[in-house]
């Protein structure tokens, strides 16, 4: 059985669908003092998948601290989280003395409270597995690349892939190898939460299309400072492509006035850009694990 919340109600249904198992809704309540009161199903089968990506994630990890060791009340003997959107894995480092590493702390708050954690590009760059940052007993990372080159096949015409950063280049290599499309990456330098700058590869832009691909749009800068930078060059379009759509407040029109066409996103977070849906690669990873 799949448990979901009202805000991932549609992703987790459909992927219910596609392994043909109930979805049930945990209902929540909220109390005038900002405290909530949740209500599971009750007589909950032994193994239990609660879908949420955790995208504005402090309610929803009280949240599912309450759901998960509640459904252990009720004798689940095996719970799956599935979080298409993992928070908090960028703090992976302290800057300054007593700074909080909040990867490390989130993931083992989530480890503590589920068997599996199952989520897709993840944001880890000092570390290369899941499971150093979640050390659940399983952890898998899914790749959205596949699904990503898929959709470009029918959306874009021969782009040039283009990474705002040097992270970012194992998602654009994956997703413009398998059809032999031009790929780069920019150099990027962050300056503050909101002020990024960044250097274009050198390669002539003019008159090409050029999609961007990251895993996260966040505050915008990083993909509008990209754009502009490949306007001034004289580039026939921009669209954008990203796995994790967190559009924070001001993201979106950031992005218009850059000049950039189409954005779209998968739908790990939703939002209106949601272009690629994760469902099959989802329930494909799922269904070895259920019983
Ligand atoms: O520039 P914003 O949108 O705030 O943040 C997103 C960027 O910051 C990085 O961590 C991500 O990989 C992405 O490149």
């Amino acid at each position: 059985m799949i448990l979901c919340f009202d805000d991932y109600a549609e992703q987790a249904g459909e992927l219910a669908d596609a392994l043909a198992m109930p979805c049930k809704l945990v209902d929540r309540h909220r109390f005038p003092d900002g405290e909530v009161k949740l209500t599971l199903p009750v007589a909950l089968p032994a193994q239990v998948i609660i879908y949420r990506s955790l995208d504005h994630p402090n309610e929803k990890l009280v949240e599912l601290l309450l759901a998960a060791r509640a459904a252990r009340e009720q004798g689940v003997k095996e719970l799956i989280l599935v979080a298409p959107y993992l928070c908090y894995m960028r703090q992976d480092i302290a800057f300054n003395p007593g700074e909080v590493v909040s990867q490390r702390i989130i993931g083992r708050f989530i480890a503590d409270l589920f068997d599996t954690v199952l989520t897709v590009d993840p944001h880890l760059h000092r570390v290369h597995h899941l499971k150093q940052a979640v050390p659940a007993k399983r952890a898998l990372a899914l790749q959205a690349t596949p699904a990503m080159a898929a959709f470009l096949r029918t959306h874009a015409s021969n782009p040039i892939l283009l990474g705002p950063d040097s992270e970012s280049e194992q998602w654009v290599k994956a997703v413009a190898e398998p059809d032999g499309l031009r790929y780069a990456t920019c150099t990027k330098q962050r300056l503050g939460d909101r002020e990024v700058s960044i250097t274009l590869p050198d390669i002539d832009f003019r008159d090409q299309s050029v999609v961007l691909l990251d895993d996260i749009i966040s505050s915008g800068e990083t993909i509008a400072r990209a754009a502009v930078a490949c306007r001034e060059q004289g580039v026939a379009s921009v669209d954008v492509l990203v796995t994790h759509a967190l559009f924070a407040p001001g993201a979106e029109s950031l992005l218009k006035d850059a000049g950039v066409r189409h954005v779209w996103s998968t739908n790990s977070v939703r939002h209106k850009t949601n272009a690629v849906s994760l469902v099959a690669l989802l329930g494909d990873a799922l269904r070895s694990w259920l019983h």
